[in-house]
């Protein structure tokens, strides 16, 4: 039981009922009721949260569609954050796919039409010379992570300009339920720079600033403005791209990584918990890491990202460089990725084939070119990964043909939210004869098959980027380093108790969140002290100092300031 904190606060009465950092509703003491003026604006009994629980549970389980429960649990975190994250963190399980992926999707799409009070801040392009008065509004806050999307590449559902908010907000409530970040320390930001969704524009209720988006040189200053600003008001804070397009996610993490604590979460936070998920489906297949080739469709920034973090995890397994890039095979929408397409970014190319490489395998049908489905039957891969937001695209036939050369294929359609995902990952059982060893990007619920029940693991960056985040805060750690990341897979790797055998458990559950976090986060840290960006420290003062900044969702006791 920790001891209960007191906190001073300088509001009174309704606007301290107002504020949900600090709202209890009527779990307010009665001494509390006294000083802050609060008697007759609540009732007469004193209750506790536990009893407050208790009608959240009620009115929640009132709610029909997955959308009204959103907008539930959304309203419950901005009327009372601590009975809002208290409720998060004891039923994580049941809870973060309504906050965060998959239904959050919906959220997005729907933003306009369910939104009722503001959340973070909206950084319209018209208002581009106000950004650090803008960035003033939030003064009173103590700041220390920031994610930010500018909406444009949304999960798998493409642009929602302003509705694109749902994932910083989202991003955001794991950071606290997951990673026990303080909410009062979270910022979510929408960089409103217009949308091309023709659907929003034409909407009458679209919240967003009408216009298509600003692209080119004017975009790229809009973002260096932002990011100028945020280092002028918070030199120290973490900030976390999210969901931008993948040729700007990439070229605006070169950009500024060197400038300020930055990640990237689509590119660094998917490729950390794949290949943390890799590692323990690699063991599951008996097969070292050493020893498999790799199909990854969709080669953007996530795609690549995963790429690279496999081949440096192969490398450091003992495999040459060269022949460990040569195990990788990126497909995009015109087949394998060869070096003599055009217009490759230059994070496509470092994974590009050429037709030296391929020389035995025999011509595809249209010629100069390999479809997926003909780099699978070439290449024989053992592992097929998916980022591509389009459903179905790992066919019964390419499984079908993975799966005849290969014991366990192991195979990870990533896409979210859930209707964007590559497979059925009941479909992929039954097409290999439960071979399969499966991992999503959206939850699923564990598959029937051959009269076992198979847990299919969440592959989703909730399992790195809050550990992450907590380490950062704790130890004050100025830069995140690819160092950082690898640890962090290692540390999920190793979180994993791998259930009893019986069928593949590649993820520790998700109700064990927290514990995977608090042992990413130490992690982490000595991967910073490692890598000479934070002054060392021994295993008991970084745990103590994680321990430290994990806040717990229970009310404080209130004096006046
Ligand atoms: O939000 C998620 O579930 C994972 C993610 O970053 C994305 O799909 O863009
Ligand atoms: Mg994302």
């Amino acid at each position: 039981m920790t001891t209960k904190k007191i906190d001073a606060t300088r509001f009174h009465g309704q606007e301290l009922i107002d504020t949900p950092l600090l709202n209890k509703a009527d779990a307010f003491s009665d001494s509390e009721r006294t000083t802050f003026r609060l008697h007759g604006l609540l009732p007469p009994s004193v209750e506790t949260i536990e009893t407050q629980l208790e009608r959240v549970k009620d009115a929640y389980q009132q709610k029909t569609t997955d959308l009204e429960r959103h907008i539930y649990l959304r309203a419950l975190q901005d009327t009372n954050e601590t009975l809002f994250y208290r409720f998060m963190v004891e039923n994580v399980t049941d809870l973060m796919p309504m906050v965060y992926t998959p239904v959050v999707g919906l959220g997005c799409q729907k933003f306009s039409e369910i939104y009722r009070r503001p959340r973070g801040l909206f950084i319209s392009y018209p208002l581009r010379d106000s950004i650090d008065t803008i960035l003033e509004a939030v003064s009173d806050q103590d700041v220390r992570v920031i994610v930010v999307t500018d909406g444009e590449r949304i999960l798998g559902l493409g642009d929602q300009g302003t509705g694109g908010m749902g994932i910083p907000i989202g991003k955001l409530s794991l950071y606290t339920a997951c990673g026990g970040i303080a909410p009062e320390y979270t910022l979510p930001i929408t960089l409103d720079v217009g949308t091309n969704n023709q659907e929003r524009l034409d909407d009458p209720l679209y919240i967003g600033w009408r216009n298509r988006r600003i692209t080119g040189d004017e975009y790229v200053a809009f973002v260096d403005a932002f990011v100028a600003a945020v280092k002028r008001k918070w030199p120290n804070v973490l900030l976390q791209f999210e969901d931008f397009a993948q040729n700007h996610a990439t070229m605006f993490l070169e950009r500024y990584r060197d400038q300020l604590c930055m990640f990237n979460d689509d590119v660094q936070g998917t490729a950390s918990v794949v290949v943390g998920t890799v590692l323990s489906a690699v063991k599951v297949s008996g097969r070292p890491l050493s020893d498999q080739r790799v199909v990854v469709v969709g080669a953007g920034s996530a795609g690549c990202g995963i790429a690279e973090q496999m081949i440096q995890l192969m490398v450091e397994d003992g495999v040459d460089p060269k022949e460990a890039r040569s195990r990788f095979y990126m497909i995009d929408r015109e087949g394998l990725v060869l070096d003599t397409q055009q217009g490759l970014w230059p994070f496509q190319a470092k994974l590009a084939h050429t037709a030296a490489d391929l020389a035995a395998w025999p011509a595809g049908a249209v010629p100069g070119k390999f479809s997926f489905l003909e780099t699978v039957k070439n290449a024989k891969p053992t592992i097929l990964i998916g980022v591509t937001g389009q459903p179905d695209i790992f066919t019964q036939e390419i499984i079908r043909t993975m799966a005849a050369t290969v014991e366990r294929p192991i195979v990870f359609p990533l896409s979210n939210p859930t209707n964007r995902c590559e497979a059925q990952p009941a479909d992929v059982l039954a097409w290999t004869n439960g071979r399969a060893i499966i991992g999503t990007g959206s939850p699923f619920q564990p598959v029937p098959h051959d009269g076992k029940l198979y847990p299919i693991a969440q592959t989703n960056n909730a399992y790195i980027f809050p550990g992450l985040g907590l380490g950062i805060l704790a130890l004050g750690i100025p830069r995140v380093s690819d160092g950082m990341f690898m640890a962090a897979s290692r540390a999920l790797a190793d979180a994993n108790t791998g259930g009893d055998g019986s069928v593949p458990v590649l993820l520790p559950p998700l109700s064990d969140i927290r514990a995977v976090s608090r042992a990413i986060a130490i992690a982490v840290a000595k991967a910073a002290i490692k890598d000479g960006l934070v002054a060392a420290a021994d295993d008991d003062t970084i745990a103590a100092k994680v321990d430290a900044t994990m806040w717990n969702p229970e009310y404080r006791d209130y004096v006046a300031a």
